[in-house]
């Protein structure tokens, strides 16, 4: 991203002494270092991974043991306990929770070794400054940003996105309002009888058409092109990191050349360019003229593309990078939600009666205030992304050592727990049970809270807690949440309205049988 280099800071042995890690003092040495500034990604792991100290070394020195105890030892060398991991993570970081809940240990992954901290010291972690700790090697590690060009820096992405979309949310909730309403009826059957879809496709396609219209705006959004550049994108990306990782480290400079899907996806920069360059044009023009500019994220790009230095490269990248953010999680999110109430539909009257009272409160607009008004709907988000928690970022990086002098590999990442978290029943009672209705007596005050926050509105889908971390945490938490809640609710707030109105088939067997299918039985009312 030219210009949005936050300059790198290279050091010889720095060595830097970190107060505390619970009583532990942590010294970072930081050796030949790069510390770039933030950025994010989306890999499909079972944590957030947390805090990247870039080839920094980080000391522990009350480990008696000399190392960091390693979970999956018994996998014996490190493939296999790579191997390990690329097929069971998710179980193999929940055993490592009941047996590490408070210690820090170490774990074996594709992209090296990474040091879990617990929860207690997630506070601690996040108040580093970026030039100790920060997220960038890390996650160019995961996205083999060398290879795939996948950059990881987000900074004017995040402007953008807290500058201009999310406050301008209340005044664009309309359009998107109508847009779903539109799309929901093209996109999904407008059959009188029970009908099979593909509901995940379906979501996803909606889903672009409604963020185009907000990314570059009609008639771009409904072009077949752009569709699909904006469907596929962030799952192509995902297949080429995931055909790449299964070779060695070492090895993958030589393989990118012999892949397929790392092709398939640097074709995709020169087509969005190709695609935006001639409505960048008009936009620059109507800017040259004084003409005000559409509200879409392209034009906010062009209105500060001078600022951040962002040539029309950039752009487009940037664009495509919005597009891999928010389309793959957000219809993943909407097909577990849309899954989660055919599985529990004794709440959809009550969810129904919610929307329906809260549109005549507002005079059938579904403003900003409308959907904060949606607290059974909010609840029931919120308890859908516990029980399927989102893909996460990774941001850390550190090599390791303790005080005996033991030192991890360069390069191994820092994370904290996340799934284990939420299944944890000191903070959710009950856990395994999906409670739709858990969230919201919570917010009433119905229910005493187990977690104790000062105030109950933290259960909100948007609040990003150290137990609640499905949007991330901390300074690179996802600041596209409130723009995807909003659209989350939108949409689910229509489905609810218009479809499978009077009888409870939501949660008939076709539909439950469907499920490993990726199929869902709807009937428009
Ligand atoms: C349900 C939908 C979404 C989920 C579950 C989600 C989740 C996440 C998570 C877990 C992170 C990582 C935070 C971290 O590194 O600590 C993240 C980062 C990010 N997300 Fe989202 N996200 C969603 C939608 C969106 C949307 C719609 C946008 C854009 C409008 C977006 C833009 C970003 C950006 C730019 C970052 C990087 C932030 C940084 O590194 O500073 N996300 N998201």
């Amino acid at each position: 991203m030219a210009g949005m280099q936050q300059g790198y800071a290279y050091a010889d042995s720095l060595i830097l002494l970190v107060p505390q890690f619970e009583g532990h003092l942590i010294a970072m040495d930081i050796l030949n270092s790069e510390v770039s500034a933030s950025h994010f990604t989306l890999v499909s792991a079972t944590f957030v991974l947390l805090l990247t100290i870039a080839t920094a070394k980080l000391l522990f020195p009350s480990n008696p043991g000399g190392s960091l105890p390693l979970h999956g030892a018994e996998y014996g060398i490190s493939p296999r306990r790579v191997l390990q991991y690329m097929y069971n993570a998710q179980s193999m970081y929940l055993e490592a929770y009941s047996k590490f809940r408070n210690t820090v240990y170490r774990i074996t992954t594709a992209d090296g070794e990474k040091v879990v901290v617990p929860l207690k010291y997630v506070e601690e972690l996040r108040s580093k400054p970026e030039e100790e700790i920060n997220n960038a090697k890390a996650l160019e590690k995961v996205f083999e940003t060398k290879i795939t060009g996948l950059t990881t820096e987000t900074h004017f992405l995040n402007h953008l996105i807290r500058a201009d979309l999310t406050k301008k949310l209340p005044q664009i909730i309309g359009r998107l309002a109508e847009e779903v309403e539109r799309s929901v009826r093209t996109e999904l059957p407008q059959a009188e009888t029970w009908t099979s879809i593909n509901i995940n496709e379906r979501v996803s396609r909606v889903l672009a058409i409604v963020s185009g219209n907000v990314l570059v705006g009609p008639p771009l959004c409904y072009d077949e092109e752009y569709l699909h550049a904006a469907m596929n994108y962030s799952k192509d990306i995902s297949a080429a990191i995931r055909a790449l990782k299964i070779w060695p480290r070492f090895m993958r400079p030589t393989v990118q050349h012999f892949t397929p899907q790392v092709g398939v996806i640097r074709k995709y920069r020169g087509k969005a360019k190709k695609m935006l360059e001639p409505l960048i044009k008009e936009l620059r023009s109507m800017r040259a003229k004084g003409n005000p500019l559409p509200d879409t994220m392209l034009a906010w790009m062009v209105e500060k593309a001078e600022q951040f230095q962002a040539d029309d490269d950039e752009l487009a990248n940037t664009q495509l990078i919005l597009i891999m953010a928010g389309i793959h999680t957000r219809t993943m999110t909407i097909t577990h939600i849309l899954y989660d109430l055919a599985a529990y539909p004794e709440c959809v009257e009550d969810l129904r009666d919610e929307i329906n009272a809260v549109l005549a409160e507002n005079n059938g607009v579904m403003s900003a205030q409308a959907l904060f008004q949606m607290k059974l709907l909010d609840s029931f988000l919120l308890e859908s992304q516990r029980h399927n928690p989102p893909a996460f970022s990774d941001m850390s990086s550190s090599p390791s050592r303790s005080r005996t002098g033991h030192r991890s590999r360069q390069g191994s990442s820092i994370e904290t727990p996340h799934i284990a978290v939420t299944k944890d029943p000191e903070f959710y009672p009950d856990p395994e049970t999906f409670d739709p209705y858990r969230f919201y007596r919570l917010r009433k005050g119905e229910t005493p809270d187990p977690i104790g926050h000062k105030n109950t509105e933290q259960y909100q889908f948007v609040t990003v807690t150290k137990e609640n971390m499905g949007f991330g945490y901390g300074r690179h938490a996802c600041p596209g949440r409130f723009f995807a809640a909003a659209e989350i609710k939108l949409l689910l707030a229509r489905i609810l309205l218009e479809y499978d109105r009077q009888d409870a088939r939501w949660s008939g067997g076709a539909a439950l049988c469907q499920r490993r299918r990726g199929e869902l039985l709807y009937c428009r009312y």
